[in-house]
């Protein structure tokens, strides 16, 4: 019976002693699988990185609100372009981020800076703000907040310079950058082609009468002693000839500019998205837009509500935040009243050049002919 009971007793120290090995092994084990794991950032499959990259969308949200420089009146940069989107020096560890706290740009700095795969690349006042904020709520699109204008003004810069502008993307992600100029650029489609003759390019399209006027009363916000739309619109206003050179003017003749773009690339690579659908039904024309791009439609009627103060739509939750976003005051200015004999010599001078684009892009806009 004493010889039993010393077996037993001994049987269960063995045993005591092998959980307790067995549990400082598996300890070690976990240990050296985190040490691994920071150390070593291998990437993510797509759908995990995706996955993650949701999680931590309001992170990097609040990371770039911090980061991106202000815009002026036009949307432009201001305090210049070297702006980073490198990891926060407030490193949060992954696991301790909350959904609030949650970005496109993991915590860890994962992902690395791309080319844009996607550009929009006009036109001015067309409404290329509001579609650039609107594409940002989606977890696959990595947008600059600024205008780089690489394509135009800073091209001798470098395609690294370029580079280093942009956000850092994980596999699947596109990254984007808007500058409405590129539009009436010359040399752009050659660039941009020399980037990537791939790149997907966005034209946001706005009646070329109201663009105009629009354009106009954005000058006329920065130097309200410029003289009147009415006198800048024409050479000479007795014969009623329209002075083409009058950038307000030359940006609406959309066909033109168009052409030089067909030069470089073909119509499919291009979208024209509806400036009055962009305000009159945004989920819509951002369905297009998603669909265009090869992403998974998120971006819905869900996302968006009616201000009544705004008098546009907004956003329920801009990127990242909880909190309703309309765009800021100098989207949606009120623009003088214009003669309307002026207004309606410009309708019949922009007639022949709006048919044109509408059989270029086979779309029908629905501007006032
Ligand atoms: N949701 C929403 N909120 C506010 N504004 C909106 C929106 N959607 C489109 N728009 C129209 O965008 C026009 C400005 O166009 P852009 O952003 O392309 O201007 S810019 O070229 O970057 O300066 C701006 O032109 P104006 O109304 O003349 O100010 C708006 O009409």
């Amino acid at each position: 019976m004493t010889h039993y009971r010393h077996k037993l007793v001994c049987n269960c120290s063995l045993i005591r002693a092998s959980v307790l090995l067995f549990s400082l092994l598996s300890s070690l084990l976990l240990l050296h699988c985190l040490t691994d794991r920071v150390s070593t950032i291998t990437p993510l499959p797509a759908s995990l990185s995706r996955a993650r990259a949701e999680l931590s969308s309001e992170y990097n949200a609040q990371r770039t609100k911090r980061l991106e420089p202000t815009h002026s009146e036009t949307g432009r940069v201001e305090n210049g372009l070297a702006f980073s989107n490198s990891p926060a020096k407030d490193f949060v560890s992954p696991r301790k981020v909350s959904p609030r706290f949650a970005g496109k740009l993991s915590p860890l700095g994962e992902g690395s800076k791309k080319l844009p795969q996607a550009l929009i690349i006009g036109v001015k006042k067309g409404g290329t703000r509001a579609l650039l904020e609107f594409l940002r709520v989606h977890p696959d699109i990595r947008a600059v907040g600024s205008e780089p204008h690489f394509f135009d003004r800073n091209y001798n810069n470098g395609l690294e310079w370029y580079r280093e502008l942009m956000p850092k993307t994980l596999e699947g992600q596109i990254t984007m950058e808007k500058t409405p100029s590129y539009f009436v650029t010359r040399e752009a489609p050659a660039r941009i082609s020399a980037m990537s003759r791939d790149t997907k390019l966005i034209v946001v399209v706005r009646d070329p009468v109201t663009r105009a006027i629009s354009d106009y009363t954005q000058t006329l916000s920065k130097k309200p002693d410029i003289p009147s739309f009415e006198s800048l619109t024409f050479k000479n206003r007795t014969t009623g000839l329209i002075d083409t050179s009058w950038s307000a003017v030359q940006i609406g003749i959309y066909a033109k500019h168009l052409d030089n773009w067909l030069q470089h690339f073909p119509m499919e690579q291009l979208l024209f998205v509806s400036g009055e659908r962009l305000i009159s039904d945004p989920a819509g024309e951002l369905g297009r837009v998603q669909d265009f791009l090869g992403l998974k439609r998120i971006i819905t009627d869900k996302h968006f509500y009616f201000n009544q103060t705004k008098g546009f739509p907004c956003l329920k939750k801009a990127e990242g935040s909880s909190k309703p976003h309309c765009l800021g005051k100098t989207k949606g200015r009120t623009h003088p009243n214009i003669d309307p004999e002026v207004v309606q010599r410009l309708r019949d001078f922009y007639r022949p050049f709006n048919l044109k684009f509408y059989q270029m892009t086979g779309q029908n806009f629905g501007w006032e002919l």
